[in-house]
């Protein structure tokens, strides 16, 4: 660039020459000839400044370091950019061989311009800038002159920090979504095994064999029966047992989405759907549900106006996201429930009748508990065996309190008999529980001859242990020792000791 300076300025000096010999005579011919030559030099001039590309300005503006010797290694250029990522200064390397650099190990390693030199051809590899120990990709090119000797090297230095910190992002990622994977499955794993369900009596293993037939089809099931009766129970059967269940399974309350965001809740939004939607917009449960199964508990609430669109998903398989345009095309199976009449409800025109008769294809009823004798029976020790291993307890009912629990009707169903028995178990201070606590507990009045219910159905061997048990374990209670015990109920207290040891009654436990 200097050197066309002085070019510039030298015209400029010819060009006031040539005005000062026109001014002092007009007719000296030599300059009309001089004046073309010049107006050429001058054109060629600016033709060349406006094609001029400056090599070093554009190569200081390069994002990656450029490091450039000649055909022995000599370096004859670094970049701004080499010298700001590398922390190299020009003077550290300029006219220095660049195989005595690498050997010297002070400012970088893996450089690749010996094995360019060596190779004659393109070299890519990592290599180290030591003083700041920083990994960077270095790609290096060889320019041949005319007789195919390597005039000049060109390196390029890329900066690879950003890209080492992205992939220890990613890896890191990779890791969380596996783990994230992992908890997924476990979680879906447990909700399988921990809900196996207890079903004995007759008309449940009928049930459950429907049940158990349907589940690996695809078909929409509907299920109804009183609240706690374990609808949600029945649809973990079948979706445990269909072929989705690697796949999600969403459960949806529809009573608990308030009726005007049921919508967007199951269908998701368009960004900008309405004044609070979120500006990402956001998925749908059915969405997220895809190739899996939804549960829409209480469809009995699903409002009206979203009743056509959920029928357009049952029979056409596909939704429009609110505020959207786009068909969404969606595979998943659907299972409903509810403990409302349904019927009752298409005939007040609550419901509509086509969406009543798509998703009634295959009808599950579940009958209430009180009409499931044999269930009722092997729940109640269900649920008396894991509160006495989880409280480390020995509970037990006398048969007198089994029939009452058998009489009662249990209008919460499972769920109802489920904390019953937990409470139950927790609060009672007995290892026997007769009819009066249940009858407490359950809050009903016990008529007169069921007051003597301690022998209830049992032998008198088996009453008079039990009185004996009751009697010492109340006395010990009731005066802290067995020596007092013993005292108000006439006998020794060796022999109370012995007799605890026999009936199994636990001194510390009471
Ligand atoms: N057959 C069964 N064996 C063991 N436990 C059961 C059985 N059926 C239901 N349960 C238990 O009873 C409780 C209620 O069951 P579930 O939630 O399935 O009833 P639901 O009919 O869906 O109730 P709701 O209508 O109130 O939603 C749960 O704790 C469940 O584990």
């Amino acid at each position: 660039m200097e050197d066309m300076s002085k070019v510039r300025r030298m015209m400029e000096d010819i060009e006031s020459i040539m005005a000062i010999v026109r001014d002092s005579s007009e007719s000296i011919s030599g300059i009309g000839k001089a004046e073309e030559l010049l107006i050429g030099i001058r054109n060629t001039y600016e033709d060349f400044t406006r094609n001029y590309l400056d090599f070093r300005e554009i190569a200081d503006n390069l994002y990656d370091g450029i490091y450039i010797s000649n055909g022995k290694g000599d370096t004859l250029f670094i970049n701004d950019a080499y010298v700001n990522t590398t922390g190299i200064r020009k003077e550290e390397v300029i006219g220095r061989n660049v195989g005595d650099i690498e050997k010297e190990g002070k400012l970088f390693r893996g450089s690749v311009t010996m094995q360019v030199i060596k190779s004659k051809k393109m070299v890519n590899s990592l290599g180290t800038i030591v003083r700041q120990n920083k990994e960077v990709l270095v790609t290096g090119r060889p320019i041949f002159d005319e007789n195919g000797d390597i005039k000049l090297v060109v390196i390029n230095n890329r900066d690879i920090s950003d890209l080492k910190e992205l992939e220890t992002k990613v890896a890191r990622l990779q890791v969380e979504g596996k783990m994230s994977n992992e908890e997924i499955r476990f979680l879906r794993q447990k909700q399988l095994t921990d809900k196996k369900g207890i079903f004995a009596d007759r008309c449940m293993t009928d049930l459950i064999r429907l049940v158990d037939t349907v589940a690996p089809t695809d078909t929409t099931v509907l299920i109804t029966g009183e609240s706690g009766t374990g609808k949600e129970v029945i649809a973990d059967r079948i979706y445990a047992n269909s072929n989705r269940s690697e796949k999600p399974f969403i459960k949806v309350n529809c009573s608990a989405i308030p009726a005007e965001l049921v919508e967007s809740e199951l269908f998701g939004y368009e960004a900008g759907a309405f004044t609070d939607a979120s500006k990402q917009g956001k998925i749908g449960l059915f969405e997220l549900a895809k190739d899996g199964t939804i549960l829409l508990d209480e469809i009995g609430d699903m409002p009206l106006s979203i009743q056509s669109k959920l029928l357009r998903v049952l029979q056409q398989k596909e939704f429009i996201r609110v505020g959207g345009k786009k068909t969404i095309k969606i595979d998943v199976r659907v299972i409903a429930s509810t403990n409302k009449d349904l019927k009752a409800a298409v005939k007040e025109n609550r419901f509509r009748e086509d969406l009543y008769y798509r998703l009634n294809v295959v009808p599950v009823l579940i009958p209430p508990l009180r009409e499931r004798a044999e269930d009722l029976k092997a729940l109640i020790a269900e649920f008396i065996d894991v509160n006495n291993r989880k409280y480390r307890k020995e509970v037990s009912l006398t048969p007198g309190a089994m029939k009452i629990l058998h009489g009662y009707a249990w209008p919460g169903n499972i769920r109802e008999l489920e904390n019953f028995i937990e409470r139950m178990v927790v609060i009672t201070r007995k290892e026997r529980i007769d009819i009066r606590d249940v009858s407490r507990m359950l809050g009903i009045e016990k008529s007169s001859d069921e007051s003597d219910s301690l022998y209830d159905g049992i032998d008198l061997k088996e009453a008079v242990h039990n009185l004996e048990k009751e009697m010492i374990a109340a006395a010990i209670r009731k005066y802290g020792s067995t020596r007092k015990a013993s005292e108000h109920l006439g006998i020794d207290q060796s022999t109370i000791v012995k007799k605890c040891k026999k009936i199994g009654l636990d001194l510390n436990k009471l």
